[in-house]
């Protein structure tokens, strides 16, 4: 990913994601590793411009963009890593999420979803995602409280798998770990991962409209977007102190 500063998506980046992932879907190809070009940053989640002061039809296109990825990501055949060398709060944790391998770099960077803190909520697909990795404990109290883990603290939790010195390191863990399924018969495997990826993809399949219908609602909450200026009011103002 390269979309500098912060690798957030927007609706024209979401577009080019799902035409990348169309793209190799078609190919044959062993694996995926997801990884920033941008130091530091592994995506700063969804870019906040889209849903602070929107327009509506816009709102209601972006997040069936959002949507789009999710299912296209999930639902490839071959294997997906992450190899996170930065920060990956909400979307960004999703992304690595929907990954099936996640090695992070050590650094003091975070991972976790914090969308209480903006005044949003995780979609019931987000949450199934989530606890298909960690225990459904550690999933609730982390969503409530908005909870951004360290690095190590990522690992013990299994939020990611492995800690790497560098990205190198990691995108080699990436391909160590899309190795492994050199000899099991593509079919095997991604009807296999199909299957126990198959809930949060359900949810979301089944309530697509409902689950727009709801992120628009809850968006244009007059305090939501109260919350959303202080948010973004404080990112800027990060910078002059
Ligand atoms: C493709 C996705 C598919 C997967 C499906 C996803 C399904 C949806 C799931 C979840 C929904 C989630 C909702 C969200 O994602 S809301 C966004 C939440 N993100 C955050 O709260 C992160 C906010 N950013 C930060 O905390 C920091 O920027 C950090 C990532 C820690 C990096 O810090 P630092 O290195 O100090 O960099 P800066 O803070 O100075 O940021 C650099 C510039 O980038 C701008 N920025 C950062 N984040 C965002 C953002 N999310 N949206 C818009 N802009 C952002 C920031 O303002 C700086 O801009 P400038 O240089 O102009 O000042």
């Amino acid at each position: 990913m390269q979309r500098p500063p912060a690798n957030t998506f927007n609706l024209e980046y979401l577009h080019e994601i799902t035409n990348s992932l169309d793209e190799i879907s078609k190919q044959k190809l062993k694996g995926v590793i997801l990884t920033s070009a941008i130091p530091n940053i592994f995506s700063a989640g969804l870019d906040i411009k889209e849903f602070y002061k929107p327009d509506l039809q816009r709102l209601e296109n972006f997040w069936s963009s959002v949507q789009d990825v999710f299912i296209k990501l999930l639902d490839l055949d071959f294997a997906t890593a992450a190899a996170i060398n930065g920060h990956a709060p909400a979307a960004g944790c999703v992304l690595s999420l929907s990954c099936e391998y996640r090695a992070m770099v050590n650094g003091n960077y975070k991972i976790g979803l914090n969308e209480a803190a903006l005044g949003i909520i995780t979609t019931p697909w987000i949450q199934a995602m989530m606890y298909q990795v960690i225990p459904m404990k550690h999933t609730e109290t982390a969503l409530t409280t908005a909870k951004l883990f360290d690095v190590d603290e990522a690992l013990q939790i299994g939020l990611i798998d492995e800690i790497a010195s560098n990205k190198e390191d990691a995108i080699n863990r990436c391909k160590q770990y899309i190795r492994k399924f050199d000899k099991i018969p593509l079919h095997a495997r991604a009807l296999t991962k199909q299957r126990m990826r198959q809930t949060p993809i359900k949810i979301l399949r089944e309530q697509r409209d409902e689950d727009i219908r709801m992120f628009v609602d809850v968006v244009m909450n007059p305090s939501v977007q109260d919350n959303l200026k202080d948010y973004v009011e404080k990112l800027k103002n990060k910078k002059k102190k």
